[in-house]
């Protein structure tokens, strides 16, 4: 059983309502992804080795030869020189449905520390990035490492361990029959021994984490659409705290303010900085996030770093500072949302 923690499922969840544990237990008699590989079976030396080293202090990130600049030469397998800071790479990524390729040749690099954003038009293929990054899907050819290590199969892959990977949904993915408090201790119901009154409390202090209090009775139906976001957040960041040690955790985000209101878009961004940001202190060790977005305020605000997906490759990646300032036809299009250029739709 891996270590890394699967992502939110959503689509199938059977319908129950609110009980004990037991009766929890008993309900889900399917398998539920979600988490079901974060118990550790590594010591803490080899669980946070890879994630804990040589975290860049400037916040930048540097490229393979240690460069804080702007990379144009992107696309190119690289190989790895030690690098022991790198949670996530994609190495030469092809992913095609059907006939119609989506991913030819995508190479990146995550790293202990970074925030990160994938931009680029729609349908591109940045959800589809996500995915194989957290194990939902696998690549058709190339390959994911995690902590340094080749996953071959999925999320539940024997061979990894050490980190955690979650992935937000951009419909928040609430189970429309649990409540609030249901669905942010989803992951402790099915798999810490905690018992429901630390569940309760636990869920209750992420719940305020996210600027919401009292809404742990409600259903999803009756949030709002930001708040719905904000229980999403509060469910991703969720962790066993007596579990001795926790594994650091790589949070991926597809489109977290896609819908809201320019301040509430502020605040969800302010949220995903502020569980990274925190450090040892963050509620789970949210070491490093990957946003998908097509928001200019979640590039400025949430991300460091970008990578620019157009068809099928990464085709160019840059500090946030660094995108409005682009001579690249592409990303200046993008950038400036104009009909001329090589974009077209
Ligand atoms: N499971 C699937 N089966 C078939 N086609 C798929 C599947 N998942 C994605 N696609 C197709 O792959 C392409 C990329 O989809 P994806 O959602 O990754 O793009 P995106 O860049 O995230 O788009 P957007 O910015 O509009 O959310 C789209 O044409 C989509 O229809």
């Amino acid at each position: 059983m891996s270590n890394c923690a699967a992502p939110w499922a959503n689509s199938w969840i059977p319908p129950f309502a609110a009980g004990s544990k037991k009766n929890w237990r008993r309900r889900n008699k399917f398998a539920i992804a979600i988490g079901k590989g974060s118990t550790p079976s590594a010591g803490p030396d080899r669980r946070f080795a890879c994630a804990f080293a040589a975290a860049n202090p400037s916040g930048l990130s540097a490229d393979v030869d240690g460069n804080n600049s702007l990379t144009e030469n992107v696309g190119v397998p690289q190989e790895v020189k030690g690098d022991t800071d790198i949670l996530i790479e994609c190495r030469d990524v092809h992913k095609s449905f059907g006939e119609k390729q989506i991913l030819g040749g995508v190479n990146f690099k995550i790293r202990h520390g970074e925030a990160v954003g994938i931009i680029g038009p729609s349908g591109t293929g940045k959800s589809t990035v996500l995915k194989i990054m957290a194990g939902l899907l696998a690549p058709d050819k190339g390959e994911v490492y995690i902590c340094g290590k080749k996953r071959h199969g999925l999320v539940d892959d024997e061979e990894i361990s050490g980190l955690r990977i979650g992935l937000v949904f951009q419909s928040a993915a609430l189970f429309d029959s649990l409540t609030v408090r249901e669905n942010v201790g989803f992951l402790l119901y099915e798999n810490s021994s905690m018992t429901d009154d630390q569940i309760a409390e636990i869920v209750r202090e992420n719940l305020a984490a996210v600027g919401l209090k009292g809404v742990e009775d409600r259903l999803p139906s009756e949030l709002s659409g930001g708040m719905k976001k904000r229980v999403a957040l509060a469910r991703s960041i969720i962790f066993d705290n007596t579990k001795e040690a926790i594994e650091p955790e790589v949070l991926l985000y597809d489109e977290p303010t896609a819908g809201l209101d320019p301040i509430a878009s502020t605040v969800v961004e302010d949220l995903i900085r502020s569980v990274h940001f925190k450090g040892d202190d963050a509620p789970g060790k949210i070491t490093s996030y990957v946003v998908v977005t097509h928001q200019h305020s979640t590039i400025r605000r949430a991300v460091d770093r970008l990578l620019f997906l157009y068809e099928g490759k990464i085709v160019w990646e840059g500090m946030t500072h660094e995108f409005a300032t682009s001579t690249n036809p592409i990303v200046r299009q993008f950038a400036s949302g104009s009909l001329d250029g090589p974009i077209r739709y």
